[in-house]
């Protein structure tokens, strides 16, 4: 293991997912190897982000080698190995995530700038803020020298809600739910899908063995969970967020389970029909820091409508950047 710090960007770092983010990382999420954090903040908040960085400093975590701060992309990203975007406008009640494009778009062009001009050669960027993959798009698109497979954006969220939506509807432990996958936007026309999935090694479709529920329960409940906790919690989810964020980060820096696969939103190269250049997600598996999309997946009449409207979502978010000017 090497014992030079993984320089880890976080930025929106003293908001709320920040503030579940940041205590994981540095006690030692990503693995053994010790960290160094870097802080985004706009201005106004870099008060609150002392605040957090007294409370880091006081868990006195053994692998947390550094913390530093600021609002300039361009200092804070100098040599960073890992950014983890979730820095943005969270949405409210009745809002959908793309309403945040153009609020949040201008956040990554400037971001995606500073990482092309400072970040480390093996950076990668892991994109959390909405909207999530036209977002990544943005910073991807304006990092002309990053190579594009270093960008992705977070569905690993969806990807572990339909694994408890699953395991709670069949009894099955979460460990034996395998094989899941999220297509598409994370946006509520996400496709979650049970026909490629397994329980215990059974088709997850036939285990169900139940339509009705899987089109009209399973499907809706996880493409709509986000809206579900805002309506709860009055403001959107942290905890899990952070939970998830750092699930991608790590099975991408350090690999996806053998025998198994994660959803990430990454650069379409045509696969599955998804044109080419969309942020979109799939199933990919990962190792040292690469990811594959996962091939040959037979994708029926269902599958297919679902993957086609949401990725129909992702094309009509990159056309509204393109006339805001932010790609
Ligand atoms: N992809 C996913 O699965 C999920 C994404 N999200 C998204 O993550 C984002 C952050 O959510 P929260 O932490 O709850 O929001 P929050 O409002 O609590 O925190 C956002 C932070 O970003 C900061 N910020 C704003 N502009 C910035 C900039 N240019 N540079 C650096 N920092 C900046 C703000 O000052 C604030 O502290 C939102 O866009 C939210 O919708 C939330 C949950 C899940
Ligand atoms: O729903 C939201 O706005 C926050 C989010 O992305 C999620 O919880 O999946």
């Amino acid at each position: 293991m090497s014992t030079t710090p993984l320089k880890v960007a976080v930025t929106g770092a003293a908001g709320q997912i920040g503030y579940s983010l940041l205590f994981r990382l540095a006690s030692g999420a990503l693995g053994d190897r010790p960290i160094e954090l870097r802080l985004l903040e706009i201005e106004p908040a870099l008060k609150t982000l002392e605040g957090v960085v007294m409370e880091l400093d006081d868990c006195a975590f053994p692998n947390l080698a550094g913390i530093e701060i600021g609002h300039e992309a361009e200092k804070v990203f100098d040599g960073v190995n890992l950014a983890l975007l979730v820095g943005a406008r969270p949405r409210g009640p009745g809002m959908e995530r793309g309403d945040l494009l153009e609020a949040n778009g201008a956040i990554f062009t400037a971001q995606g700038k500073a990482l092309n001009a400072v970040a480390a050669d093996d950076v990668r960027i892991g994109v959390t803020g909405n909207p999530a993959n036209t977002n990544a798009l943005i910073a991807m698109t304006n990092a002309p020298d990053v190579p594009q497979s270093r960008f992705s954006a977070l569905t690993r969220l969806d990807h572990n809600r339909a694994i408890s939506q699953l395991a709670a509807k069949t009894g099955a432990p979460v460990t034996d739910i395998t094989h899941m996958t999220i297509w598409g936007n994370h946006s509520a026309t996400q496709y979650p899908d049970l026909f490629h999935a397994q329980v215990a090694g059974r088709n997850a479709a036939e285990t169900v063995g139940d339509q009705d529920w899987l089109e009209n329960t399973f499907i809706p409940t996880v493409a709509k969970r986000g809206a579900a906790i805002i309506d709860a919690r009055g403001s959107s989810s942290a905890a899990s967020a952070a939970s998830a964020t750092i699930d991608a980060a790590r099975d991408w820096l350090h690999g996806s389970a053998d025998d198994d696969w994660v959803s990430m939103a990454v650069v379409s190269d045509g696969s599955y029909g998804v044109p080419e250049g969309l942020i979109s997600s799939f199933p990919v598996t990962t190792r040292d820091g690469d990811w594959e999309i996962v091939q040959g997946l037979e994708i029926d009449d269902f599958s297919r409508a679902r993957i086609d409207a949401s990725v129909a979502e992702l094309a009509e978010e990159r056309d509204a950047v393109a006339k805001l000017g932010l790609i």
